[in-house]
């Protein structure tokens, strides 16, 4: 799964964009500005080998389902062009297009909802013989659905056949509708979350059942999930995304070993079943996602980035520099309520709670760690004093009533991070976005300040 052409790729996603909404809408009209569109997959760069089981990981609204139909041809790219068994899916003839829909097949996530009601187990799974013109006879078609019914564990198949979807449980649905993908006989299987809607205790049995499918219909998977446990259990290569963008790829077992990427170490420093040494935990990520309709410049992951890069000219600390610079994007975000910060001391309370994060506790300073609520003293930081002053001054032109001279006050605070796309670039087998090693091998982790 290298970014690149590949000769035994089935799949290959060539800089492909999805955005949402295009129009304008009510708010747009108001504020008079151009639309502002989801930006759901930006410039996604992926190839999927023949025979893979490649696992697309990320938090919620980063574009892992987007991702997924576009695959299926389901939505068309907005930019970029997707390539299966080298046939540009965009482009194809009606034939191309009928061979297109039988050998490339989608699970959802929630078995209820793409099972119809009204059709038995047999009319579901006959359906897509029937669309693709695969099956003649009522003979030869009702042979075909028990066999895949015994395949998916449904046996003996005569027992599911005239079943309605409402008298199965939700595991033996999910498994009529992997039969339902499978009966046309396809090379490659994109499964959206097929788990999650599932009782714990029956998922694994799904899980195992689609890795045995995998041999015996020869099949190339896709496989979305959330949860990076399942992600590490299947899939033998995995992306990571991150607001519509993959910021590192690789095969699943380095991710997980050895995260390059700064979110790829936070998302699995989350995980508990992963086990992370002590010499190897960072400092993890700060905030909400931002929004898919304005997302940050540069690398949008470094609003809440511990790794972000101050300038060269930085005499701080690194932990210092985060600290000041995610406080001037609060600020430029009018993240503090003027009001709750009146009185003589207004001016230091917001600074000390605004220059504070939530991370671990070895990353935290004393003042924090006390925990009486006013957050950190900036004397504690690693800040130059020239910075500590903008700081203070910026703070008050905000508690004033003027932000955008408050955010120039802090115009020397500047990251690359913010102000260049990161390209990928081949780090130790696998893909990274990030600037921390447009040098080669990273500039690594900041030591954590009470270990100083
Ligand atoms: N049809 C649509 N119209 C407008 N916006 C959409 C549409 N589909 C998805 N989006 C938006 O695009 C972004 C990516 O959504 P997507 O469902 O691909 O993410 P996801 O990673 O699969 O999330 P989840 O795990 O919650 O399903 C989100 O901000 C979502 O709200």
């Amino acid at each position: 799964m290298e970014g690149n052409r590949n000769a035994e790729s089935l799949v290959e996603i060539e800089n492909v964009h999805k955005w949402f909404d295009m129009t304008q809408g009510v708010v747009d009209t108001l504020l008079g500005r151009d639309p502002q569109p989801v930006r759901a997959v930006e410039g996604v760069n992926l190839s999927i080998e023949k025979g893979d089981i490649v696992g697309i990981a990320g938090e919620s609204g980063c574009g892992k389902t987007t991702l997924g139909k576009l695959l299926v041809k389901l939505y068309e790219p907005t930019e970029g062009e997707i390539r299966f068994d080298g046939q540009d899916i965009s482009d194809m003839s009606r034939e191309q297009q009928r061979e297109f829909r039988q050998r490339v097949q989608m699970i959802f996530q929630d078995p209820f909802e793409s099972l119809n009601p009204r059709m038995t187990v047999f009319d579901a799974i006959a359906e897509p013989l029937q669309i693709n013109g695969m099956a003649d006879s009522y003979e030869d078609r009702r042979e075909r659905v028990k066999t895949v019914l015994n395949d998916v564990g449904l046996g003996p198949a005569e027992v599911y056949l005239d079943a309605f979807p409402s008298e199965l449980s939700g595991g033996e649905r999910q498994r009529v509708a992997i039969a339902r993908a499978l009966v046309v006989d396809p090379d490659f299987v994109v499964a959206d979350e097929p788990v999650s809607m599932l009782d714990v205790s029956i998922r694994a049995g799904v899980l195992n059942l689609m890795k045995d499918l995998q041999d015996k219909y020869d099949l190339t998977y896709v496989f979305i999930s959330h949860d990076l446990s399942l992600i590490r259990y299947m899939c033998d290569r995995t992306a990571i995304m991150y607001l519509g963008n993959v910021i590192e790829q690789g095969p699943t077992d380095k991710l997980i070993e050895d995260p390059k990427h700064p979110y790829t170490e936070a998302l699995f420093d989350a995980v508990p079943d992963v086990e992370i040494a002590d010499e190897r935990r960072r400092a993890n990520a700060t905030g909400e996602v931002p929004s898919p309709r304005n997302p940050p410049s540069g690398c949008r992951y470094h609003p809440r980035c511990a790794h972000i890069i101050p300038p060269d000219d930085w005499q701080g600390s690194r932990d210092a520099f985060r600290r000041a610079y995610q406080y001037k994007i609060r600020l430029r975000e009018a993240d503090f309520e003027r009001e709750e910060f009146d009185g003589d001391d207004g001016a230091e309370r917001m600074l000390s709670i605004g220059l504070a994060l939530d991370v671990p506790e070895e990353y935290r300073h004393s003042s924090e760690l006390r925990g009486t609520g006013m957050g950190v003293d900036p004397s504690e930081l690693d800040l130059p004093s020239e910075t500590e002053s903008s700081l203070r001054t910026a703070t008050e032109k905000y508690l004033d009533g003027d932000r955008e001279s408050a955010v120039a006050e802090l115009d020397a605070l500047r990251t690359v991070c913010a102000d260049e796309v990161p390209q990928p670039r081949p780090i130790d087998e696998r893909q990274v976005a990030c600037h921390l090693y447009d040098d080669g091998e990273a500039m690594r982790t900041p030591a954590a300040p009470n270990a100083e």
